[in-house]
């Protein structure tokens, strides 16, 4: 019989193998006849038991053996012979630095390796002065770990303790440093500051996380108000990672406009359903009253007009005249009485309708409190009022530079004309949407009005400034604007100027205005410093 072939050909010999030789079939039995027949080496089990019994006898007594440990168990765990030896050389070659820096024992005898050992049992030799640590780097060390603790120790009095410890120890005179010591403080801070350092993180992601399904939330339960699913999937996609002072800045600014604008649907509903019920109800009553009685006096005329036909003198007639003329007086007072309470129900309506009035224009008023453009989600022009205001606050506090970029979209009412109103408004969405993805982080962009945007680029030259939205140009000839199968080119001309130290906002901007006219006139789609 020719060798087995193909793996099926090996698998089925393996069997027939088995069988032959009477052996229980247990996937080690299968698979050692199933190498024995492929004529290949058996594959060494991770040996998965032993270690993990192993991993369970480590010490841990010191922060060193706790994080050994871990790493350990994390390389059993991902069945990684490399990650356990990397785990086991670096602790063995850390052990062993440490017991060269460890002084002598009293015997002469070098002592064992000491960073594994807890803080009371640090080294007992009489302290030397320490030569390893320029005077430099322990203050610029104590000063990363007074501004690391503010942060990353607000929540751990234990880290807190040993960050202030570490700082003292750090400012007394170089001769009193102990080495040892020194790099036992050091890592030990070090080791708990992983741990905060790692919650820190984790808190952040779980809260933008949190955030972003309570956005997605709000989202799908507003199918029928596209303003605030437009502003939620804005949220959501503002609250992706990483998270800046400033996304958080723009993340309280639409979570504004949408409470505003949220509050004002509301009472605006409540209001026209109110007004709605209201006369709905009066209405149907006051028609059932005059089918009512319109019916009544219908039978009343057509009674007295059956005994006037049958009556045979005028003696006979008067009392019927009498009780017609009474009814008709009587349908005549109540058609009265009805009409005047319709009169009224119209007054109460049209009053109801001026406070609807009122309301909407209280609303329009706090809709100046609104930030964000409904078009195209980036900034209107009181949210980039208040973000240069902070961003020239912020670069007088720190003494950088900021630059002012306004652009202005190129033949838009050409496109306009050519493709419609729609379209237009969809041209500017695109746009927005692109700088968006292109700009820095740090830089902010709002619309001025119409086809005019600004970019706040804070920290910046003009050059770069004008680096960073010639980028943009490039985005958006890499990201044609579709309308159905047609794709169009947007483009825009620009003009930067960097705001000068005390100068009102309006002079930069009339500048950069300036300058982007400059910028039209020699032929558009260009960027000009001004
Ligand atoms: N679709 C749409 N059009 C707008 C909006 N705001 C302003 N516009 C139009 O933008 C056009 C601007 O036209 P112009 O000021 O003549 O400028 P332009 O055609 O871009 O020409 P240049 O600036 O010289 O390149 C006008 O037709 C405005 O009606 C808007 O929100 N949506």
């Amino acid at each position: 019989m020719s060798a087995p072939q193909t793996p099926q050909d090996i698998a089925r010999e393996a069997i027939k193998r088995l069988a032959a030789r009477r052996l229980p079939p247990t996937p080690d039995n299968y698979q050692t006849l199933y190498h024995e027949v492929a004529g290949t080496r058996p594959l060494q089990p991770f040996p998965l038991q032993p270690l993990r019994q192993i991993a369970q006898a480590l010490p841990e007594r010191t922060p060193a053996q706790v994080r050994f440990k871990a790493l350990f168990q994390k390389a059993i765990a991902r069945h990684s012979w490399d990650d356990l030896e990397k785990v086991l050389t670096q602790h063995l070659g850390a052990a062993a630095a440490a017991a060269t820096l460890a002084p002598p024992a009293d015997n002469g005898a070098v002592t064992a390796p000491r960073t594994d050992e807890p803080a009371a049992e640090a080294p007992t030799a009489p302290d030397r002065p320490c030569p390893a640590l320029p005077t430099d780097a322990a203050v610029h060390i104590a000063r990363i770990v007074e501004f690391a603790l503010p942060v990353l120790a607000a929540d751990d009095p234990r880290l807190h303790e040993q960050g202030q410890e570490l700082i003292l120890y750090l400012r007394l005179p170089p001769t009193d440093w102990h080495l040892p010591t020194l790099q036992r403080m050091l890592g030990d801070f070090a080791y708990r500051l992983s741990f905060a350092a790692d919650e820190a993180a984790g808190v952040r992601i779980e809260l933008l996380a949190l955030l972003r399904q309570v956005f997605e939330h709000i989202d799908a339960i507003s199918p029928d108000n596209p303003w605030l699913r437009q502003q939620m999937q804005a949220l959501v996609r503002a609250a992706e990672p990483p998270l800046s002072q400033r996304r958080l800045e723009d993340l309280k600014g639409r979570l504004k406009d949408v409470i505003v604008k949220q509050a004002q649907a509301r009472e605006q509903t409540l209001q026209a359903q109110e007004l709605m019920r209201q006369t709905l109800a009066t209405f149907l009553e006051r028609l059932a009253e005059t089918t009512v009685a319109s019916t009544q006096y219908h039978a009343k005329f057509e009674a007295c007009a059956q005994r006037l036909e049958h009556a045979q003198s005028l003696a006979d007639m008067a009392p019927v005249v009498q009780e017609a003329i009474q009814a008709a007086r009587a349908f005549a007072t109540d058609t009265q009485r009805i009409s005047d309470e319709l009169t009224d129900l119209r007054d109460r309506a049209q009053r109801a309708e001026a406070e609807v009035q009122r309301l909407r224009r209280e609303l329009d008023q706090m809709a100046d409190l609104v930030t964000h453009d409904l078009l195209t989600g980036v900034l209107n022009r009181k949210g980039l009022e208040s973000a240069i205001d902070r961003e020239t606050r912020r670069a007088a506090r720190t003494g950088t530079r900021i630059c002012l970029a306004l652009l202005d979209v190129d033949d838009f009412k050409q496109l306009n004309d050519t493709l419609g109103h729609l379209a237009g408004d969809e041209a500017l969405r695109h746009l927005a949407d692109v700088a968006r993805r292109s700009l820095r982080p740090q830089d902010t962009i709002g619309r001025y009005g119409g086809e005019e945007f600004i970019i706040v680029l804070p920290d910046t030259d003009a050059a770069t400034a004008a680096q960073v939205v010639q980028r943009l140009q490039r985005d958006l000839s890499a990201h044609l604007f579709l309308h159905g199968e047609q794709q169009r080119l947007i483009t825009f001309s620009a003009g930067v100027t960097e705001m000068r130290a005390d100068e009102p906002v309006q002079a930069a901007i009339a500048r950069a205005d300036a300058a982007m006219y400059r910028a039209k006139r020699a032929g558009k789609n260009r960027v000009v410093v001004g």
